[in-house]
């Protein structure tokens, strides 16, 4: 058996890892009824993710009129609360991830996690699914200080680090994914299956897969 071409692998949360759009749509609505607006659809939830909590409920603010300062602080707290505790009722693994991460731990791929999500509740979530183990690190959009989450590099460079500073490839269904990447100079592969911003071939990756269950031929050939 040759040997694998990657030391690490770093995962997006939301859309790549796992399916969380009912959680996160759940949160942005017990705000957005908080402030009077009407809700989002739940279809329409996957396409506020991708730039964290924050950025999600400006999204479907601004939609309906937008805020003043102060008074979205007010929701944007009113939604941490509420996702702190209503985190990871609906939302799970895509099914084959859990194969996937098998998978590379035999080969003895080193993974990590790195999300635009605050780390506390990625890790939330990953313990309640029973995954955080599996995970070198976890790093969340605010691990690294403000204005260094994805799309900028800092976050996957420092997983890279944490996970033996060898060669790492990157998944994710963003264009903050697949810029973060880039400037980190890790390989990317899109996730088309999840919440994509952009068609998943015009997102810039260096290759699209459909399902994880592609992903370790996908790393083999990149
Ligand atoms: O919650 C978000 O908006 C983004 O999270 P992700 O970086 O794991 O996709
Ligand atoms: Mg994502």
């Amino acid at each position: 058996m040759t040997a694998f071409p990657f030391q690490s692998v770093g995962f997006d949360l939301d859309g790549t890892l796992l399916e969380t759009h009912r959680d996160l749509g759940a949160a942005v609505n017990h705000a957005l009824k908080l402030g009077g607006f009407d809700p989002v659809p739940a279809d329409h939830a996957s396409d506020l993710i991708g730039g964290g909590a924050k950025i999600m409920l400006a999204r479907a603010v601004d939609q309906q009129g937008g805020l003043p300062e102060d008074e979205f602080r007010r929701l944007y707290k009113q939604m941490l609360g509420y996702y702190a505790e209503n985190n990871a009722v609906h939302s799970r693994p895509y099914p084959p991830a859990v194969e996937t991460l098998d998978a590379l731990a035999e080969r003895g791929v080193k993974m990590a996690v790195v999300t635009n999500k605050f780390e506390g509740f990625a890790r939330d979530i990953l313990t309640t699914l029973g995954l955080a183990d599996r995970f070198e690190t976890i790093i969340g959009g605010d691990t690294m200080g403000k204005g260094r989450a994805k799309p900028e590099p800092d976050a996957v460079i420092e997983a890279r680090k944490r996970c033996g500073g060898g060669p790492m490839a990157f998944v994710g269904d963003s264009s903050y994914d697949v810029r973060a990447a880039r400037a980190a100079d890790a390989p990317v592969i899109a996730a088309a299956y999840g919440y994509c911003d952009k068609p998943p071939h015009e997102l810039g990756a260096d290759t699209v897969i459909e399902s994880l269950d592609r992903l370790i031929s996908a790393l083999e050939t990149l």
